[in-house]
């Protein structure tokens, strides 16, 4: 993995917006997977700056988003659709047609399952997959105990993960209880890997991810045997003390 110590989250965020630019650069059809959460927010600001500025553009560029809530459609402001919108697509010049995200409001999940694998199939995989990580160690809606073969399906969402996403919602009782994810061997199958890191309390989930271990009940521990990942994190993620320990580059 190679791993790359930025300064503060604005450092962090210019730093994966100039890789994906890089990609979508070199290939303008790239098929990105993308993220929702707080921290992917400014890389995508980042990313309508440069569209606005440098005119980059996504006219040929496939996304696919890793998780939706169940239950909740895409005008509902707490949708994942509603925040790729808001977020990016409405102000870059994507195909919204070439947005894909799953559809958390289908009358039948295992189909909706079944036809997002297929579109992924389809579209050769994804080029680079931007994630990031929860506190417990979930990457999309993959919570402990998820099988590192797992392919897009529908997850029961950990206690800690409602509470932890509370803060987008008017009261804890609204934060949906179950979504549907992109699996981790659906995430694994990506060509390159970009993961995003910030502030001190995923501190405890980096070390983890660092030491090494690859433990179904950690799922971003998988990520130690794919081929091509970039950890980006800023100085709070990788903890004062670790400057000296973690540093730049691979390891
Ligand atoms: N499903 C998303 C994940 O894809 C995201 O990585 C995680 C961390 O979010 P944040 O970036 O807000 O800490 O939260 C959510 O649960």
């Amino acid at each position: 993995m190679k791993i790359n110590i930025l300064e503060d989250y604005q450092e962090l965020s210019q730093a994966a917006a100039t890789i994906l630019i890089d990609r979508v650069k070199k290939n303008p059809k790239s098929t990105l997977g993308l993220a929702t959460g707080g921290t992917p927010k400014g890389t995508y600001q980042q990313l309508i700056t440069d569209h606005h500025q440098n005119g980059t553009s996504y006219q040929h560029v496939t996304t696919f988003n890793l998780d939706e809530y169940l239950g909740l459609a895409g005008e509902n402001p707490n949708s994942y659709r509603y925040f790729m919108n808001a977020q990016l697509f409405h102000h870059i010049d994507i195909k919204i047609e070439n947005t894909l995200i799953p559809n958390g409001v289908t009358m039948n999940t295992v189909e909706e399952c079944q036809r997002y694998e297929q579109l992924l199939e389809a579209k050769g995989g994804v080029d680079l997959q931007l994630l990031g990580i929860g506190s417990n160690g979930h990457i999309g809606f993959n919570e402990p105990g998820t099988s590192f073969e797992s392919r897009t399906h529908v997850v029961d969402l950990a206690s800690t993960t409602i509470k932890a996403n509370a803060r987008f919602f008017p009261s804890i009782e609204e934060v949906p209880k179950q979504a549907i994810t992109m699996g981790i061997g659906t995430i694994m199958k990506s060509k390159e890997i970009l993961l995003l890191v910030s502030g001190e309390q995923k501190k405890a989930a980096v070390q983890r991810l660092l030491s090494g271990e690859v433990n179904e009940e950690f799922p971003a521990s998988i990520l130690n045997q794919h081929p091509n990942v970039t950890i980006l994190m800023d100085k709070a993620a990788a903890g004062q003390g670790d400057r000296h320990r973690v540093l730049n580059g691979s390891y």
